[in-house]
């Protein structure tokens, strides 16, 4: 159930996912999902290789499809949606970090992070201009707009993604192992940078990650194993 204060950002219902790999029958890789995402979690999503992370995460940013069940997105049931529709979503509610950041290195940071806000063309706004500028400073970018992705280390552009990412305001973050190629200092600042985004604007986060230290430091741990959710534990953090 959704409440005001904590709504409800993400609901898996009985959520199945299968290949079709050549054989009699389809390969079933998640069997049968239930969870719920509130806007205030901070949720690590560990689980061993090939227990069905990617394959999760890509139903839930809608870039796939569900055999069957239903995944619902701020309350709205997203299984029936045309392609159309599913990109709507996408683009309003979901925002992605990837390990490879795919920034556009012909553009500066403040282009790449103004980018999910010109996908209908155009130019950007003042208040458009502004925001992005704001979000570059918030993850400590300021004096770097104009910087060419090569220009930036792996953290500096680790962080522009994750301007980018909150560009639209998004009601949920996705990432997949964000951290994976950086070291253990940078990754922990980048980890806090995504909490303090959670925290100012209730952006439900949801965290693929290999490293129990960084999992540990999330709000709460859901584990998936074999398709399946074997774990969903709550920690406790000094000073929350
Ligand atoms: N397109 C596909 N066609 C067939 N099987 C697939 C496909 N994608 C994934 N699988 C299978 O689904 C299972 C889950 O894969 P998935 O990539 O989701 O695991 P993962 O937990 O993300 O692994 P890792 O941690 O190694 O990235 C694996 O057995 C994989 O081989």
């Amino acid at each position: 159930m959704s409440n005001i204060k904590d709504p409800t950002v993400l609901r898996l219902e009985d959520l199945r996912k299968s290949y079709n790999v050549g054989l009699p029958t389809e390969l079933e890789v998640l069997h049968g999902l239930n969870m719920t995402l509130r806007a205030h979690d901070f949720c690590a999503l560990v689980g061993p290789s090939g227990s069905g992370k990617s394959t999760l995460l890509n139903l839930i940013g809608l870039l796939d499809q569900p055999t069957s069940g239903e995944l619902y997105l701020l309350d709205q049931a997203t299984r029936e949606l045309d392609d159309e529709g599913r990109t709507q979503i996408r683009r309003e509610s979901i925002g992605f970090v990837f390990q490879f950041h795919h920034l556009i290195e012909a553009f500066t940071a403040i282009e790449n992070v103004l980018m999910p806000l010109m996908v209908r063309g155009g130019k950007p706004t003042e208040e458009q201009t502004a925001w992005a500028m704001h979000l570059l400073e918030a993850v400590g970018l300021k004096g770097f707009e104009r910087k060419k992705p090569s220009q930036l280390s792996g953290g500096q552009q680790q962080r522009v993604a994750i301007a980018r990412a909150l560009a639209t305001r998004p009601a949920l973050l996705l990432a997949d192992e964000p951290t994976g190629n950086l070291d253990t200092q940078t990754a922990a600042h980048i980890f806090e940078l995504l909490r303090h985004f959670n925290r100012e604007f209730g952006c439900a986060v949801l965290i693929v990650t290999h490293d129990p230290r960084l999992s540990e430091t999330c709000d709460r741990t859901v584990t998936l194993v074999d398709g399946q959710f074997t774990g969903d534990v709550r920690h406790e953090q000094a000073g929350k």
